[in-house]
């Protein structure tokens, strides 16, 4: 645990730096700029960020076996050419809600894309309240919206059985879990496996490890924390540079490295004078475990 080691590696100041994902093929870091309004691509070994800028907000990018990615930008599932940088509608969700937006996403094992929405933040943190649902966009393209009332949809991620999805709603302090039938892609029975401490922050992003842990990133706590989904515990603590830490994913060499991404919107003077690096994205090597490998929107 002492060769835990902690590098600013992207120093662009992004908004609100999220959705983290490794792409191997490219060796390359996707990730979004929500309120930016962008998807960029960083290369560790040229240290090259291509940027596409987009018409709306856009809360997450996957990886999409036909090539490109599919965004789940304003309420729109979308995807996204990178060659020609245009952007074609898949489906729209929460038409009735026109101050909704998109946030966080992933695919799940078996290529569905999966994002939550939320209402517009008045200032970080703070929305109207219950306006949020959870979507799946199918490979076919139709959606299914698993629930509503929620406050700020947030990290998703897959057992490594599959057979339970972890998932954050930011408002409700928690990371819930609910039982997953990974046939049909169905959910059940939502339930909270760890309730963070005061210190802690808001849950954010997350994502799963190769021993069935989870890593949050905990937005004003500056921190991405371990939990042990089963025992319902922290087992580790990483502290970052930045207090607005907002999403990470596993990455590079068999994916060994962590990435952590941060936002710097809405910050008082205070704070962006004291961590002029907020809206960066760190490196972390040494955790001494690895990630899984992001799985392919199918459709
Ligand atoms: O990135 C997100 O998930 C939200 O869009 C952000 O605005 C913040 O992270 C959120 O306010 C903290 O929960
Ligand atoms: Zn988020």
């Amino acid at each position: 645990m002492s060769s835990i080691k902690i590098e600013c590696v992207v120093t662009e100041k992004y908004k609100i730096g999220e959705s983290p994902v490794w792409e191997d093929k490219e060796g390359v870091l996707v990730y979004v700029d929500i309120t930016g309004q962008k998807v960029c691509r960083w290369n560790p070994n040229t240290k090259v960020i291509q940027t596409v800028n987009l018409k709306e907000p856009v809360g997450s990018v996957a990886l999409r076996k036909s090539g490109g990615y599919v965004i789940a930008t304003g309420t729109t599932f979308a995807a996204l050419n990178w060659e020609d940088q245009s952007v074609t509608t898949l489906a729209r969700v929460d038409e009735d809600k026109p101050n909704n937006r998109f946030n966080d996403g992933k695919v799940d094992p078996e290529g569905r894309f999966f994002a939550g929405t939320m209402s517009q933040e008045i200032r970080p943190a703070v929305v109207e309240r219950n306006q949020g649902s959870l979507f799946t966009l199918y490979p076919d393209h139709s959606v299914v919206k698993h629930f509503d009332m929620v406050d700020i949809s947030n990290g998703i991620d897959w057992s490594l059985d599959h057979k339970t999805l972890y998932y954050i709603d930011s408002l409700s302090f928690a990371v819930d879990a609910l039982d997953y039938d990974v046939k049909t892609g169905k959910t059940s029975n939502r339930r909270h496996v760890y309730k963070l401490q005061q210190d802690e922050g808001i849950p954010d992003g997350m994502c799963i490890d190769s021993e069935g842990k989870l890593w949050v990133a905990c937005y004003n706590g500056g921190r991405v924390i371990r939990v042990d989904p089963e025992a319902g515990k922290v087992i580790q603590t990483v502290k970052l540079p930045v207090d607005k830490t907002t999403s990470c994913c596993f990455g590079g060499k068999d994916y060994s490295e962590m990435y952590v991404t941060s936002a710097c919107e809405g910050m008082d003077e205070e704070l962006a004078a004291r961590q002029p690096q907020s809206g960066a994205i760190y490196k972390i090597t040494g955790l001494g475990v690895k990630g899984i490998p992001p799985t392919e929107f199918a459709g």
